[in-house]
């Protein structure tokens, strides 16, 4: 359906998108995922037609949008990251002026944006001015005008960017419906966002690709068990210590005073180790009670550092940027040979 090779836009010197290729196939939900300034806009610009590309193709249905612009923009959809919305219109009205402005003629025009009215559910507020709606509702008259005319393609710039928790779900969740009918696309810097919908995701890191597959094989292959938090309470240097000569701990931090009485602490184990029932024990032993233990969710920059890692050919997690944490035990080094029972602790 979408076929995107090699493409290149340069600001100067600067590479905003740096030789990027995919493909998305027809009725696919596909994330663009990546932090602020990766080129995910940059890249769907050029995708739409609205920003030329210094080199490379963008072919929809087999045909490339420079050589046939018409024909390749009545087939996508986009709301930009800034909806191109008349505030001083009605819903109605200004959906009315978007159906002439794409020529969408041969429809239906009554009946073509009463269905997208309901797809989105704006139809309660199809009298309204835009000015006076919300936030959520007007990303859902967003959505609504990049749906006039009935593209096979929809794509979405961070549609969900600047509405509140309720708002996310419902718009993830018309955004899933349209995905029964249509391709789409969509960007987000929010990993659970690409989660919650997307098919396929695209890590894009620096106008580069660093990585294409499902949002749960990259769960799978950058698994996060080996590191974990714990709230202890306690004296900080004798958890630190206790927990520093526990055989498998690659590191542990003390993050600060959380409660009044306890601590937190961030460990990282060696890989193919549990280490947690000999941290149990000598905290125990020590009369120092574990209050929490919880495995730390990858973060989006978790996700990136390791997949650069990879590409660099170093070891994962180890340069996070975790500068605003004392670090207040180092890394040590763990004894091969030690076996694992209480005395090693
Ligand atoms: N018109 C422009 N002129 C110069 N540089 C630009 C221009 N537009 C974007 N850039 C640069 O290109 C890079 C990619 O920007 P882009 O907006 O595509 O990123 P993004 O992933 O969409 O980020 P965000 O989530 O913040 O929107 C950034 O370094 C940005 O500063």
């Amino acid at each position: 359906m979408i076929e995107i090779k090699n493409l290149v836009k340069k600001y100067g010197e600067n590479k905003a998108v740096d030789h990027i290729s995919f493909t998305v196939k027809q009725g696919e939900i596909l994330g663009l995922l990546g932090p602020n300034g990766a080129g995910k806009s940059t890249t769907m610009n050029i995708l739409t037609g609205y920003l030329s590309a210094t080199s490379g193709e963008v072919l929809i249905d087999g045909l490339d949008i420079l050589d046939n612009p018409v024909e390749t923009k009545k087939k996508i959809g986009y709301l930009p990251e800034m909806p191109p919305l008349y505030t001083d219109m009605t819903v109605r009205e200004y959906l009315n002026f978007v159906f002439d402005l794409k020529k969408a003629g041969g429809t239906d025009r009554k009946k073509h944006l009463a269905e997208i009215m309901n797809a989105v559910k704006i139809t309660d507020v199809a009298d309204r001015l835009i000015a006076n709606l919300s936030k959520g509702y007007k990303q859902r008259v967003g959505l609504a005008q990049a749906m006039v005319g009935n593209p096979e393609v929809l794509i979405l710039d961070e549609p969900t960017v600047g509405l509140d928790p309720m708002q996310i779900i419902e718009i993830r969740d018309v955004i899933r419906k349209l995905g029964k009918h249509h391709t789409v696309i969509l960007s987000s810097h929010i990993l659970q966002e690409v989660q919650a919908v997307c098919e396929r995701v695209v890590i894009i890191n620096k106008g580069k690709i660093a990585a294409i597959d499902s949002p749960d094989n990259l769960a799978k292959t950058l698994s996060n068990e080996n590191k974990f938090s714990l709230r202890v309470a306690g004296d900080e240097r004798s958890v630190l210590d206790i927990i520093g000569a526990v055989h498998g701990v690659k590191y542990v931090k003390s993050l600060g005073r959380k409660e009044k009485s306890s601590i937190d602490f961030l460990v990282e184990a060696e890989p193919d180790v549990d280490v947690r029932p000999l941290i149990f024990n000598g905290l125990a032993k020590a009369n120092l009670p574990i209050l929490s233990m919880q495995a730390v969710d990858l973060s989006l920059e978790d996700i990136f550092l390791e997949v650069t890692a990879k590409d660099r050919n170093i070891a994962s997690f180890a340069d996070i940027d975790e500068s605003s944490i004392e670090i207040v035990a180092a890394k040590k080094e763990t004894n091969k040979e030690d076996d694992s029972d209480e005395s090693n602790l």
